[in-house]
């Protein structure tokens, strides 16, 4: 197998197991090893069990690293790293071997139902505040390997597309069970701290990207006109507002979207700031609070998340959760974890959802999502996710 040069460390045994990667356009976190792991719980804890975690004396980065799982309830992932690792001091094989995409869950046609359903309960929901208004339906594609799949390798593909942040966590296993990791390509800032300042940047309202210029022009103009697009937008910016606003002297965003693209997808994106009233308040806290927005989730959060366990046919674990880290004086990056896979051994789980409203229609949802799967493709060279 031919050696691509310099691109990722080992750590001192070699082992990828624990290297934690983060490689925003702006910022290249990576680490080795696992010195402690932060006591896992749900989402609404996690402020302050990592204020306990700093206040403890200890040796080591201060610094955690990890993941939160989408179901706000069930338990994170995060860790003290044993290093802060200098990128670069080793080599990785430039192929992933030989992959082929192995099934589909649900089917495109079975998505297509499940979207049917949820646009007529959509549809059929009371006006009124707590009514069901947005819901995010997902699918998975397996793939599978001829031999183990090198996280990094896959990573350093994603990284190719240089407007989008590519991850790879380390996620909890059984004992019996080999490493698994989720890696993936994300556009989307949940919410980073420095000091007082608050930022995040969500997306909602898609379309698929051509790569002819003329037509990803009549595409964006056509999404920054879609009612239906913005409202699925604005869904998403209002409950980020509402999170963040209790907490906030000044909270600023753009009366309307702009446009965000990366390799493969257009999406419209609002950029939201805001200003600590409390700077004890952490970047860990933030993200507690504001996950799962209404970009993987729904409105309101709770009937979303059930609507989501009666249409998915599978447990999304860490996709649609976030990944990042938090340091001891509250500064973190907080990412929504999509366009990702989970992968363990020789196979990965890719996963894409659609944010679906009163006016969504199935076939352009399953081709939406069937866009969102394209940055993971291209990276593992799969054109065609039904071949088999
Ligand atoms: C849920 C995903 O993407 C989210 C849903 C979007 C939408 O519905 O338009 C856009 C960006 C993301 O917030 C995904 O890629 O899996």
């Amino acid at each position: 197998m031919s050696a691509a040069p310099l691109l990722e460390p080992r750590d001192r045994t070699g082992d990828v197991a624990s290297l934690f990667r983060l490689h925003a356009p702006d910022r290249r976190l990576a680490t080795d090893g696992i010195h402690a792991r932060l006591p896992a719980g749900p989402a609404a804890t996690l402020g302050q069990r990592v204020a306990t975690f700093f206040s403890t004396p200890r040796s080591g980065p201060d610094l955690l690293v990890g993941a939160l799982p989408f179901d706000p309830h069930a338990d994170d992932a995060l860790y003290q790293p044993a290093r802060v690792s200098a990128p670069g001091t080793g080599t990785l094989p430039a192929s992933l071997g030989t992959l082929v995409a192995a099934a589909e869950l649900p089917s495109a046609g079975a998505y297509a139902d499940a979207v049917a359903r949820c646009v007529a309960a959509l549809q059929a929901a009371p006006n009124g505040a707590d009514a069901l208004r947005k819901v995010v339906l997902a699918r998975g594609l397996r793939i599978e390997g001829s031999a183990p799949i090198d996280p990094h390798v896959l990573a350093v593909k994603l990284g190719s597309d240089a407007s989008v942040t590519t991850y790879v966590v380390p996620l909890p296993v059984k004992a019996d069970e080999a490493p698994a990791w989720l890696v993936g390509a994300t556009p989307e800032l949940l919410v980073s701290r420095r000091g007082r300042t608050v930022v995040s940047h969500p997306l909602a309202g898609s379309a698929r990207r051509t790569g002819d210029a003329a037509e990803d022009r009549r595409r964006t103009d056509a999404l920054l006109a879609s009612g239906k697009d913005l409202h699925e937008h604005r869904l998403v910016v209002e409950a980020i507002l509402d999170g963040l606003a209790p907490l906030c002297s000044r909270l600023q965003a753009p009366p309307r979207p702009s446009l965000q693209a990366t390799a493969t997808m257009l999406h419209l994106a609002t950029r939201i700031i805001g200003t600590l009233k409390d700077p004890d308040v952490s970047s860990a806290t933030l993200a507690g609070v504001l996950h799962p927005t209404p970009a993987v989730c729904g409105t309101p959060r709770l009937p979303a998340l059930q609507a989501i366990r009666d249409l998915e046919p599978f447990d999304r674990g860490f996709y649609a959760g976030a990944v990042g880290w938090t340091d001891a004086s509250g500064d973190g990056d907080w990412y929504v974890a999509i366009r990702c896979a989970r992968v363990q051994g020789n196979a990965m789980h890719l996963f894409a959802g659609a944010g679906i409203v009163a006016d969504s229609q199935p076939a352009l949802e399953v081709d939406e999502t069937a866009a969102k799967f394209m940055a993971l493709r291209n990276a593992i060279g799969i054109d065609d996710v039904r071949a088999v």
